[in-house]
């Protein structure tokens, strides 16, 4: 048998569903979906099989105007892991059109060397009618010369099939990266601290969520079926330990408790969650942070 084997990376504005179809393609909660923009801080990969090819997807965070150190780390991330991988889809959202933002990818995409594979995904066809798709997908490849174009709709599932037996087929031949009895567990450590962090984001509406990170540092299995999960959240200041902890604790009860449940649901077991707080200061500033977060696109492959 010949197997393919390789990375995908899914590139857009914030918003554009990057994270709805890695969760889509993959079949699991690997990246958190929510309406706030620029959530997807780590670069998270799962891995769908497709007949002999094994896809891996790189969730790259959006392609925005860099103001912050992180920020700026972030975008080349993005670019860095483009650049890295197999094939490249740019997701582009149906009802925005051709933005700035969009202008400014199709401006980055120009510069990458030649002889890479770019796919366009049309994504929430759900939202416009086929008039103005047909248009879009007429101007999007006047401007850029995309190797396939697909309209799909990562929420309903529509025209995603065509995109994953596209990528399928266009992987380079070679050896699986994962062993198929193994890919289930790869990202749950990740996904685990995802869950926590995104309690962290919805319960703490403010600026605070974007100024602090979550780990999973252990992760025990237990003879009775259940997991014990330990995770630290690092946050910048004493006074944002003082806000995620709350009054009596309070606050950091009912955020264990949510992502408690809500990985008991994703597992389909008993577990047992330990948060900690600890004060990292300046971590948004210490380099050797971005790549443990993944956010360098060469490291730990
Ligand atoms: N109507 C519609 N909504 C969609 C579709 N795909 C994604 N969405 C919604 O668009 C929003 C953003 O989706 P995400 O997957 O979080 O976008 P993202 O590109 O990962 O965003 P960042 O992580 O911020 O870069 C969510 O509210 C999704 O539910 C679609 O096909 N149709």
């Amino acid at each position: 048998m010949t197997t393919r084997c390789g990375f995908v990376a899914l590139i857009g504005e914030p918003n554009a569903g990057k994270s709805t179809l890695t969760n889509h393609m993959v079949g699991a909660k690997v990246s958190i979906v929510t309406h706030k923009v620029q959530t997807t801080r780590a670069r998270i990969r799962g891995v769908a099989l497709e007949g002999d090819s094994q896809i891996v997807f790189v969730d790259t965070p959006g392609l925005f105007r860099p103001r912050r150190r992180l920020d700026r780390a972030m975008v080349a991330a993005a670019w860095g892991g483009a650049a890295d991988a197999d094939i490249i889809v740019l997701l582009v959202e149906a009802h925005r059109g051709i933005t700035e933002g969009v202008t400014r990818i199709l401006d980055g995409l120009s510069e990458l060397p030649k002889g890479r594979k770019i796919a366009l995904a049309i994504n929430k066809i759900d939202k416009v009618e086929a008039p103005q798709l047909l248009k879009l997908t007429k101007d999007l490849n006047d401007r850029f010369p995309f190797s396939e174009t697909f309209m799909i709709s990562a929420e309903k599932g529509h025209g995603t099939g065509a995109l994953r037996a596209w990528l399928a087929e266009n992987l380079p031949e070679g050896p699986w990266l994962y062993p198929e009895d193994q890919i289930a567990d790869l990202p749950l450590r990740m996904i685990a601290a995802e869950v926590t962090r995104e309690k962290l984001t919805l319960r703490l509406h403010q600026e605070l969520p974007y100024q602090l990170t979550v780990e999973t540092e252990n992760w025990e299995e237990r003879k009775d079926g259940s997991a014990r999960i330990d995770q630290v959240i690092y946050v910048m200041r004493d006074g944002h330990k003082g806000i995620v902890l709350g009054k009596k604790g309070e606050t950091i009860k009912a955020i264990s408790k949510l992502a408690r449940e809500e990985l008991e649901e994703f597992l389909g077991r008993r577990i047992h969650l330990f948060l900690q707080v600890k004060v990292r200061p300046g971590w948004l500033e210490e380099s050797e942070r971005y790549s443990e977060m993944g956010l360098d696109f060469k490291d730990g492959n």
